[in-house]
């Protein structure tokens, strides 16, 4: 079995509500203080939409998982949204929250603290409201493959999220940096993508699954950035106090970069 294939392999036993408990309930989603990382990480995407050069018709979400709080900021700025994931049973999480189904993750917590960084006012259940009206479509996908979502977009994205993918994803560096490749093959030349991860982590725990993480610097993503023929414009990092150091993974680190994909010449 190729290490691609077992990486697909270890992530069918992946419990999106025990990832969602690790990573995104008390106590480690704490928003007492904007210095903690979710505040830093929900700051990080509102500053970069706040600047107005990030829009356009449609933007898309490589590997959403069961979370939507990297969509919250851009809803104001597209007219649709495409989230995706390799599995079933995160697109199915996805569902059940657009259609506010019963018993699904409240994430009120993320959107009410959005709502008040962006400072215009917004209530909480209208930000709610739109972006459920805005997330569209919800596609398998495989960065894996050098047509990510199977048959091309019928028009490349405007722009493009994703958050904790491709490193969770990737058994080493280069399939990091092929995986970047594939996925800005959707994104149109100009398109401006917003990728937040993991830094210098090996794994991660999701119920049952332990899943592999390629260990990633700063400097292995601004490489593999710049080989994809992006230019960045802005790269931040938050490192990873001790308290929240809890076993769940063993993450350092946590990075956001804005990247603008350079037209080929
Ligand atoms: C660590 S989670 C990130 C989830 C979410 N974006 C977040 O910010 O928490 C990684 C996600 O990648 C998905 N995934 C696994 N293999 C993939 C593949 N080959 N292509 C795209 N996504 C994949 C998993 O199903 C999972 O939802
Ligand atoms: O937002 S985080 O930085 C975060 C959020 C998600 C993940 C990680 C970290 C690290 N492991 C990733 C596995 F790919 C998933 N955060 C970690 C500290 S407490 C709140 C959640």
């Amino acid at each position: 079995m190729s290490s691609i294939a077992a990486v697909g392999e270890s992530y069918q036993k992946f419990n999106p509500r025990a990832y969602l408990q690790n990573n995104y309930m008390p106590p480690r989603a704490d928003f007492t203080s904007e210095d903690c990382v979710v505040p830093w990480k929900l700051r990080c995407l509102a500053e970069a939409f706040a600047t107005g050069e990030i829009h356009g018709h449609t933007l898309i979400d490589i590997g959403s998982g069961p979370t939507i709080y990297q969509l919250l900021s851009a809803c104001d700025h597209f007219e649709e949204i495409i989230a995706t994931d390799y599995l079933e049973v995160n697109r199915e999480v996805l569902r059940q929250w657009v259609q506010d189904k019963m018993d699904v993750f409240d994430w009120s917590p993320y959107i009410k603290h959005v709502c008040k960084i962006e400072g215009r006012g917004e209530q909480w259940k209208e930000k709610e409201q739109k972006l459920r009206e805005k997330l569209r479509q919800i596609l398998p996908i495989d960065v894996h493959q050098p047509n990510p979502v199977g048959s091309p977009l019928r028009q490349l994205a405007d722009a493009m999220v994703s958050t904790f993918c491709l490193e969770a994803v990737s058994p080493d560096r280069l399939s990091f940096e092929r995986a970047l490749k594939n996925v800005t093959s959707l994104l149109k030349p100009g398109g401006h993508f917003l990728l937040i991860g993991a830094l210098e982590e090996s794994f991660y725990l999701a119920g049952e699954a332990k899943l592999s993480v390629v260990p990633v610097s700063e400097a292995d993503v601004k490489e593999a950035l710049t080989k994809s023929g992006y230019k960045i414009h802005d790269f931040r990092s938050y490192i990873m106090p001790p308290s929240l150091k809890i076993g769940v993974d063993d993450v350092n680190g946590v990075f956001f970069v804005h990247a603008q994909k350079q037209p080929v010449v």
